[in-house]
């Protein structure tokens, strides 16, 4: 995979969205059609070649993890459940609060979202502390889901978000 041409669409805004953050932007990425299919085909690669047990459902992260996971799953065969921001799901929801790099939410995912003992895997666009896929952990795990790994485009490895997960984490990019 051509990981140069991935990392120079990724743009890097300093103070945003918060003096001291440098965000990393990736809408760059989706200028470019080819290497989106690059980076859909690495991450259905990688899940092929290491998840040994059978993916049932993707999860997605509220915003930037819906870019990546329906498009995962539909490739690998699994069905797609999102993990929205509150207030934005219809009918019966779980609900957890939690911390990320700039600022804290809550997390929810409609209660039926994941069948006990689906075997599940959380992709997002990037893991910075690691307290928005931990808060994803707890709602699929409150489901009674099994979590077998955590796939990112970037990890900001200075934020050893890694350490907070229980289950491996694969990112593409370490910046
Ligand atoms: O590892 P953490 O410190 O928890 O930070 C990572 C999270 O922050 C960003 O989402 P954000 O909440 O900004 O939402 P967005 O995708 O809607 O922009 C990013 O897409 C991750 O979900
Ligand atoms: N530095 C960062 N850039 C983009 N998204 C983020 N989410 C948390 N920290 C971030």
């Amino acid at each position: 995979m051509d990981l140069q041409r991935i990392n120079a669409l990724i743009r890097e805004v300093p103070d945003f969205p918060k003096p001291g953050i440098l965000f990393k932007d990736i809408f760059p990425l989706f200028q470019d059609p080819i290497a989106v299919e690059m980076v859909i085909t690495h991450i259905v690669n990688y899940i092929n070649t290491t998840i040994k047990d059978k993916v049932d459902v993707i999860v997605g992260l509220d915003a930037r993890g819906f870019l990546f996971g329906p498009l995962v799953a539909m490739r690998i065969g699994a069905a797609f459940a999102p993990v929205r921001k509150a207030g934005k799901l219809p009918g019966g929801v779980i609900q957890v609060s939690y911390e990320k790099e700039y600022g804290i939410d809550i997390f929810e995912m409609q209660e039926d979202s994941i069948k006990p003992g689906q075997n599940v895997i959380v992709i997002d666009d990037l893991i910075a502390t690691g307290g928005s896929a931990a808060g994803a952990q707890q709602l699929i795990e409150k489901m009674h889901g099994n979590v077998l790994s955590f796939i990112f485009l970037i990890e900001l490895e200075f934020l050893k978000g890694k350490e907070v997960l229980t289950a491996p984490v694969y990112s593409m990019i370490k910046a």
